[in-house]
């Protein structure tokens, strides 16, 4: 991998758009690249509106990694930000931790102000963690009554407050990703000032840097002549090049050595939580390594197919179920990058698990999967997330 190197000058922060459909996302993305390039054109690159990807699952040149996102530095902060297309790939980047984010930009168009879909991201944001929202009153080009801007302004905050943010002190920044792309001033300046509130409003992340090293496997590539490449966010911990590795999960675990390293095409000498990496793994053949394992420390991180949990299954008016489930409830179990089927064993007296509820129970499921207790998952049946949990005691 004769690539440059990767120089670690300012703090990575993970970021992402959100909101419901047609609210601007991708057209804001491509204008704050737009914006940063104007600013700094030796450090950013403009990205339009086409260049902004639109199938993170499509395999990719060479191993440069996770073409979902787009790479920009402020003065203070490099920046990988990940536009979620449509509202489905949204809800599955969002569990399957695809979209692992240190903040989100809610976007929400100021001419039809909340809508269902902003509703749920708010929602899915709280219940993956997302520990920071600022919000892009976006198409403000657009709605010319300033009445208007500030009720849909303070029905953001509304939203926010209700699903457990700071709905008061979030910034709320009035922009237009459409008019700054043209490059219109006024708007320009706005989309500068979004950039300015997300920097100084989003502390940067106390990275779990100390923790043994875990990347979930997001995509697996081949090198030829080199061999097999996965990619992946660093969940935890750090990984020096040359050193030892187990892939786990799925299957039988298997052990290596990273030999190689890259982020965002340059070539990585540790690779450290928040980190979009790409390694590569000594002699492991392309069938061996799987999308869903996780590449850890050594004996940091084993298999389980048994698990005891705490579950939260959405309410109705959540996006949940709108009947209850019993003991004999399959559904699909989402970990970080994989979904698996399973059965549940309801504990104590409780017989059917009502919308809204909070339980108790034991999962176990048809395939092992990467697991310590405090991991997070998702509940999903027929295209829909119906509850979500944390594995609390491993079992088998
Ligand atoms: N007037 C105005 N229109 C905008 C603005 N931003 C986006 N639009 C228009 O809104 C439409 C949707 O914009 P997109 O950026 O594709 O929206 P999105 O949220 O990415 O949409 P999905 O990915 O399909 O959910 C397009 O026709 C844009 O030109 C804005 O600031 N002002
Ligand atoms: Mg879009």
């Amino acid at each position: 991998m004769a690539k440059s190197q990767f120089v670690r000058t300012k703090p990575h922060l993970n970021i992402g758009t959100m909101g419901h459909v047609d609210h601007g996302k991708t057209t804001l993305t491509a204008a704050i690249t737009k914006v940063l390039a104007e600013r700094d054109p030796n450090v950013n690159a403009f990205v339009a509106f086409d260049g902004i990807d639109r199938a993170p699952e499509e395999v990719q040149r060479g191993i440069t990694i996770n073409i979902a996102h787009v790479e920009y530095e402020t003065a203070t902060r490099h920046y990988a930000h990940v536009d979620m297309p449509g509202h489905a790939d949204y809800v599955k980047n969002m569990i399957t931790g695809a979209a692992q984010v240190d903040a989100a930009i809610l976007v929400v168009s100021a001419q039809d102000g909340a809508m269902p879909q902003t509703r749920e991201h708010v929602l899915l944001a709280q219940r993956v963690g997302v520990p920071y929202l600022v919000v892009a009153l976006n198409k403000a080009d657009a709605a010319e009554d300033p009445d208007l801007l500030d009720l849909v302004e303070l029905e953001v905050r509304e939203l926010l407050s209700e699903y457990g943010f700071p709905g008061d002190e979030v910034p709320v920044i009035r922009v237009s990703g459409l008019r700054a792309l043209e490059g219109d001033p006024r708007w320009t300046a706005s989309v500068g000032e979004l950039l300015d509130a997300i920097d100084s409003y989003v502390p940067t992340p106390d990275r779990e840097l100390g923790e043994p090293f875990l990347m979930p496997i997001e995509n697996v590539l081949t090198i030829s002549g080199r061999g097999t490449v996965v990619t992946g966010a660093v969940e935890r911990g750090s990984l020096r090049l040359g050193e030892p590795v187990e892939v786990v999960g799925l299957g039988p675990t298997v052990v290596s050595t990273a030999i190689g390293m890259e982020t965002f095409g340059k070539s990585l000498e540790t690779a450290e939580a928040g980190d979009n990496a790409a390694i590569l793994l000594r002699g492991i053949k392309r069938d061996e390594v799987r999308r869903g394992q996780v590449v850890a420390l050594p004996g940091s991180v084993t298999p389980h197919r048994k698990f005891r949990a705490t579950l939260h299954a959405l309410s109705t008016a959540e996006g949940g179920r709108h009947t209850p489930f019993a003991a004999d409830y399959r559904p699909q179990f989402y970990f970080r990058t994989t979904d698996v089927s399973g059965g549940i064993d309801l504990l104590g007296e409780t017989e059917l698990v009502m919308p809204g509820d909070t339980v108790e129970l034991v999962v176990e499921l048809a395939k092992p999967v990467a697991m310590n207790t405090g991991l997070g998952f998702a509940v999903r049946e027929g295209g829909h997330t119906v509850a979500a949990g944390t594995v609390t005691e491993l079992l088998d």
